[in-house]
């Protein structure tokens, strides 16, 4: 059977740049297209030139991508002739291949947001579609709160799109613009619209208001739409658009889908899809959404012993697909849901071989459990897990022991306003008989410990001269006055390693402290120091 072409069209640039807390630059825009083209993204549309320095300034050049580049905007304001819109003229002078404008198309908008006649916008619509095809852009027109305009007025709602499509414009895309419809209604609607527009030429943008946008676009598609707009990772006005990163495994992975529809990603580029998702929230300077469908770290996480136990046999028992077809990767986490199988595997992927019936298995399993009772989470904490398994297998050597510690916290204050703030830690330790006390300077109270730990570690220094704390949370839980603190650490070293330790304790500085002495200790574990 010959599949029939799903078109993507990637609105990151544009509707993603309307998420709360995301403001995109020049390169940063030049980066997020060059990866949705390698990914294979049909449309780009690069944001909407006029409106902000930025757009206008991407728009002047054409980015060297094999994805249609297109320009967002409106329709011609209402009063003014199309060929006398600025805004329009901006569209067309720009060096997009396509132009999308967004049109309203539910009677009350017209009347309320535009202040204008229901004719009036029509006209609009006709006219700057036929004016944008004259002048050789393609043209796509966003039918904004279609679903609802459809529910309150299905003719004029119609009339907007077939307006739009008599006009010349190539796609006629129904939008859910308040993101409050639901699949059902979505379904319904779109095949009402595809008897009277070619289902090729027709398009949904789905935004998340109610969890249901890619199922919304899904349905579309089921219904007969064939263009899809969405975001990477979701981004997009209030709670989001339909996330391409979910859609475009689903589409190619899921067999409803994949055995009647192609689309312009290829299997090979979905195995892509983690490392751009996750480069995506790194130029945004914002943590990967762990538990995000596909390519969240915890999408291929399995914590419950029963689980883990069935996905050691047979990683089919808990995985809808294969971690490996999006580029992700499983995770058999320890924790206190875990059982020996969960151990098993954690130690197998940290490199140290224990049989099942090993009887330091019980003892390990029976120590984590205790552990996490105490309120120490391993999950998070890998380094520390390694740790503590290494000691209760007696592989673990000794490398110095914390005789005391203390850390000053200094607050200054002049008349003049100015406050000088920092602290001051002393770290007493012994390495194989010897004392060492080191003192150290800090922008707080954990920055000085640390600092004063690691400068004088006798014969182990070279082994971690290169360790830096990169991350450092918090977490206060059980409440009240007996409320116990959990510090998670992250370090990193010069050659790329990266390793997470946890330490729990009543007083935050004894948490922390704790936890970086396991990072310590790990890196020289690992690096093979004696
Ligand atoms: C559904 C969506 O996500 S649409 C997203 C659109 N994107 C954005 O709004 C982000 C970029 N926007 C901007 O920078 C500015 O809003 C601009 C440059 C486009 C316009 O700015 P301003 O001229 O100051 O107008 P303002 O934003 O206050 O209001 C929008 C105007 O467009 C009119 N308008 C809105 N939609 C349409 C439309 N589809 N067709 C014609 N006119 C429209 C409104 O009636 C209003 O007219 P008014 O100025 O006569 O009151
Ligand atoms: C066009 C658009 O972004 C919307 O209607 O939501």
């Amino acid at each position: 059977m010959t599949k029939e072409r799903v078109t993507l069209y990637d609105t990151t640039l544009r509707d993603g740049a309307q998420t709360t807390g995301v403001d995109f630059s020049l390169e940063d825009k030049r980066q997020i297209a060059a990866m949705l083209d390698d990914l294979g993204i049909d449309y780009v549309e690069g944001g909407y030139p006029g409106a902000n320095a930025t757009d206008t300034e991407f728009f002047a050049d054409r980015p060297k991508i094999k994805a249609r580049f297109s320009a967002f905007g409106m329709t011609r304001r209402q009063g003014r002739s199309v060929e006398n819109d600025t805004g329009v003229a901006a569209l067309l002078d720009s060096a997009a291949d396509a132009v999308t404008f967004v049109a309203k198309s539910w009677d009350y908008q017209v009347k309320v947001a535009l202040r204008s006649t229901e004719e009036d916008n029509l006209e609009g619509i006709t006219q700057s579609v036929r004016h944008a095809v004259s002048k050789k852009k393609e043209v796509a027109v966003d039918c904004e709160h279609f679903f609802d305009g459809f529910k309150a007025n299905p003719d004029y709602a119609l009339a907007c799109a077939k307006a739009a499509y008599d006009a010349g414009a190539r796609w006629v895309v129904l939008c859910d613009t308040n993101g409050g419809a639901l699949p059902h209604e979505v379904e319904r609607i779109v095949a009402e619209v595809i008897k009277v527009i070619p289902g090729a030429s027709v398009g949904v943008h789905c935004h998340d208001d109610t969890g249901q946008a890619v199922a919304n676009s899904l349905a579309a598609l089921r219904a007969g739409a064939r263009q899809i707009q969405g975001t990477l990772n979701g981004l997009g006005e209030r709670c989001g658009n339909a996330n391409l990163t979910t859609i475009i495994p689903t589409l190619l992975l899921k067999d409803e889908f994949a055995s009647r529809f192609e689309i312009g990603v290829t299997q090979e580029k979905l195995t892509h899809l983690t490392r751009v998702s996750h480069a995506l929230d790194e130029l945004l300077n914002r943590a990967p959404n762990r538990h995000a469908p596909y390519v969240g770290a915890s999408a291929f996480a399995t914590k419950a012993g029963i689980h883990a136990s069935a996905v050691m046999i047979d990683p089919k028992t808990y995985e809808h697909v294969t971690p490996e077809s999006v580029g992700n990767q499983r995770r058999v986490l320890v924790s206190d849901q875990a059982g020996r199988s969960n151990i098993i595997s954690e130690l197998t992927r940290l490199g140290v071989p224990l049989d099942k019936d090993d009887p330091r298995l019980s003892r390990l399993l029976d120590e984590v459990k205790e552990k996490e009772a105490q309120g120490y989470a391993y999950e998070g904490a890998d380094a520390s897990f390694f740790l503590l398994a290494k000691r209760v297998l007696g592989e673990a050597p000794h490398y110095f022991d914390i005789e005391r510690y203390s850390v000053a916290v200094d607050r200054r204050f002049a008349r003049n306003g100015f406050e000088d703030r920092g602290a001051e830690a002393i770290v007493k330790i012994a390495v194989h008989g010897e004392t060492r006390i080191s003192a150290a300077e800090g922008n707080g109270p954990v920055n000085a410990l640390d600092l004063a730990l690691r400068k004088d570690l006798g014969a182990y220094q070279k082994y971690i001269d290169d360790v830096r704390l990169v991350d450092y949370r918090v977490r206060v839980f059980q409440g009240g006055t007996d409320a116990v603190t959990r510090v998670l650490v992250e370090c990193a070293d010069g050659e790329g390693g990266r390793w997470s330790t946890v330490g729990v304790s009543a007083n935050v500085i004894d948490a922390s402290f704790e936890a970086i002495v396991d990072a310590i200790n790990y890196k020289l574990l690992v690096s093979g120091a004696k």
